[in-house]
């Protein structure tokens, strides 16, 4: 029987789709700290709660290898996302983050990493309620231990340390349906570098389309046109902060992200996240904001390639440029850093783009959860301000 796990769970059920009775809000109340279950889920017998210090080189390259052998492929089974230990160092280790949520399995006897899972805190924003979730990410079981029901006790061993904070709710995304989405989203892909990506089978050669033709369809200039894009700076985090408040806040489910939040997610960082704004040269105004972070994959069972170097949009502001010439400068400059395809949901206003700049639509769907917090509807795409890494 499906879900057996989730239907033990104060999430949306199923049976309960279209029961405008239930309330929205949090399924169940917070209990007191003392009713917390105090010691850690039990574990098959061979193996043992780890936590991962990820300050730590060596456990980051421990978690860096499970993932990178063991975590998310695509359908078909070409590619397997690649994040770098300085990628995983950044997504897990922002303001107020909680060690102990950094949460691992080894073999006893080997010491092994064999499965993670992570949270990290975030400030929400649910319509007019400010919530303090944790966002869980990077749910990984190694592939010789699939179909052990690792993942139910991983699910609530993390589950047990964030109430341990005093925190109750949570969000994460799956690219498979569970009980029961707040939202599903559609992945695009715009081409930056269409032979590669037709060499590793990841695009195909359009019909009647010759591969000079396809080249000349994808092509870019080699610089950004719009006056004042440059890329962000530490002396830029408050008037990003104020401009990426204001266009969130049309979002019925968004980041409640503050000035701290922008300087760690949002300040470029090589090879791991990008940003670029628009400055006003004459009233050096910030006025437009893009933003896009690096996850390669590795492309399985190809001679020639290795890697795929993708880009993913992240969050984008757009007040005095078009929105389209703001991310088709952010295609420019990806291009430039050689980037072999740009990445997008339609989330936020970014279905406006799409088409326009030429994305190709993905062959899945990206859907988003709260843990303990019951919507009365799904969202459109649309309606939603959340990009999670
Ligand atoms: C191209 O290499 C891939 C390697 C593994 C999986 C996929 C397909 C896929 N599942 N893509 C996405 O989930 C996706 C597509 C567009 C934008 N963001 C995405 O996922 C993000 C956000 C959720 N956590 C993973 C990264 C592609």
């Amino acid at each position: 029987k499906p879900h057996k796990f989730w239907e033990t769970q104060p999430v949306g059920q199923f049976k309960d789709i279209g029961d405008t009775s239930l309330p929205e809000g949090p399924i169940e109340a917070a209990t007191p700290l003392s009713e917390v279950k105090q010691e850690p889920y039990n574990l098959p017998a061979a193996y043992e709660w780890t936590t991962c210090d990820m300050k730590s080189d060596y456990v980051c390259s421990e978690v860096y290898n499970l993932l990178r052998n063991n975590y998310v492929e695509d359908d078909e089974n070409m590619f397997r996302f690649n994040y770098s230990k300085e990628f995983l160092t950044w997504a897990l280790r922002p303001p107020g983050y909680y060690p102990s949520w950094h949460i691992g399995v080894r073999a006893k006897t080997s010491k092994k990493l064999v499965a993670f899972i992570s949270g990290v805190p975030a400030r929400i924003r649910v319509r007019d309620d400010v919530v303090k979730m944790a966002e869980i990410n990077f749910l990984c079981v190694h592939k010789k231990l699939r179909s052990k029901r690792l993942a139910p006790v991983m699910i609530k061993e993390v589950t047990r340390r964030v109430h341990l904070e005093n925190i109750w709710q949570a969000a994460y995304t799956a690219g498979v349906v569970l009980p029961t989405p707040v939202a599903t989203c559609q992945y695009w892909h715009r081409t930056l570098n269409p032979k590669k990506l037709i060499d590793v089978g990841f695009s195909r050669l359009g019909a009647r389309m010759t591969m000079s033709r396809t080249i000349k369809l994808y092509k870019l200039q080699d610089a950004p046109v719009t006056p004042g894009f440059r890329k962000m700076e530490p002396c830029d985090v408050p008037a990003v902060t104020r401009l990426l408040r204001s266009y969130l806040s049309q979002f019925l489910v968004a980041t409640d992200f503050d000035e701290n939040d922008v300087e760690h997610w949002l300040l470029p960082r090589e090879d791991v996240v990008d940003s670029y704004l628009v400055e006003s040269p004459e009233t050096h105004d910030v006025t437009d904001f893009c933003s896009f972070y690096t996850l390669p994959s590795t492309i399985l069972g190809n001679p020639n390639y290795t890697t795929l170097k993708a880009a993913y949009s992240y969050y984008n502001v757009a007040t005095k440029t078009t929105f389209l010439q703001l991310m088709n400068d952010a295609l420019i400059v990806a291009k430039q850093k050689g980037f072999d395809v740009f990445n997008a949901l339609d989330v936020m206003h970014n279905e406006s783009f799409l088409k326009e700049l030429k994305f190709g639509p993905g062959d899945g769907q990206l859907h988003y959860y709260l843990y303990n917090y019951r919507l009365r509807s799904a969202l459109k795409p649309s309606e939603l301000g959340l990009v999670l890494l």
